[in-house]
């Protein structure tokens, strides 16, 4: 049986007092891909930072890898990718390698200088998000998706065994997010990597996610794709609490 890895159990939050989630219960096992939809302002990235610890429930419980998200060995085994990385200037002084080698300090505590291994690991993610090339060049100087790939990188140097991404293509083009959803593909079928996404785009629930959670504040539904295929109408409908057109486009 498949390990679980994230589990949340009646999970409740406020921002002073607004009420943002509300008895929130879903579980991610080892291998999963979940996909998290729902309307702005709907919780999606307030239960993003409760599953990384950043937030405290004020009602249940949090686990990861079995353990309470506070324990510290839960750290380097999540990887963090926020919508809102690929905001460089150009001649921010800083180069895809140092960035990526900058995430090893999940690991190893903040580190002054990097050594020869350090940069064979830097190496071998650039590699798998294909930009190695690209190595010595100023991140600022890349494009919206390459930055992006960039961060996934940095987020994998530490090996992580869970992946969170929250809404990671925003103001990218088409090209770029194609091939930064495929990366994501790679990453869950051939490594096997746990990996929870929130999106907008329903395009990429319904081809590339393994389970779907629906969020408005509280839970909609939380199922497999093809569940939430064959009633995805509706289900978005009750929770963006209006009559929802579908769009198909081609990814
Ligand atoms: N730090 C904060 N202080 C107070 N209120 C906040 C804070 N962060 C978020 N909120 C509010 O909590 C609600 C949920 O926000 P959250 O960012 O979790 O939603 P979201 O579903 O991720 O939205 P979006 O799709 O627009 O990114 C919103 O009404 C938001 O204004």
């Amino acid at each position: 049986m498949s390990k679980i890895v994230l589990q949340m159990e009646d999970v409740s939050y406020s921002y002073q007092h607004q009420s943002v989630l509300e008895s929130v219960t879903l579980s991610v096992k080892e291998g999963q891909f979940l996909g998290i939809v729902g309307p702005n302002g709907s919780g999606k990235s307030t239960l993003l930072k409760i599953a990384l610890g950043v937030l405290q429930p004020r009602e249940g419980k949090v686990t990861v890898f079995g353990r309470s998200i506070r324990d510290q060995k839960n750290k380097h085994q999540i990887g963090y990718v926020s919508q809102k990385s690929n905001s460089f200037q150009r001649d921010f002084p800083a180069t895809v390698q140092e960035v990526v080698a900058a995430g090893l300090a999940a690991k190893k505590g903040i580190i002054r200088w990097y050594n020869k291994k350090d940069f064979e690991l830097v190496d071998e993610v650039l590699d798998q998000v294909g930009l190695r090339d690209l190595r010595k060049r100023n991140i600022g100087q890349l494009s919206g998706g390459q930055q992006q790939r960039v961060f996934i990188a940095r987020a994998l140097i530490s090996k992580p065994k869970l992946l969170i991404l929250d809404e990671p293509t925003v103001g990218i083009d088409r090209d770029s997010t194609k091939q930064f959803y495929d990366l994501l593909h790679r990453l869950h079928k051939q490594n096997g990597l746990t990996l929870i996404l929130v999106t907008h785009d329903i395009g990429v629930v319904s081809t590339l996610v393994d389970e779907v959670a629906c969020l408005n504040k509280k839970l909609f539904f939380h199922g497999s794709r093809t569940h939430f295929m064959q009633k995805e109408k509706e289900l978005l409908s009750s929770a963006y609490n209006h009559d929802v057109q579908i769009i198909s486009h081609q990814h």
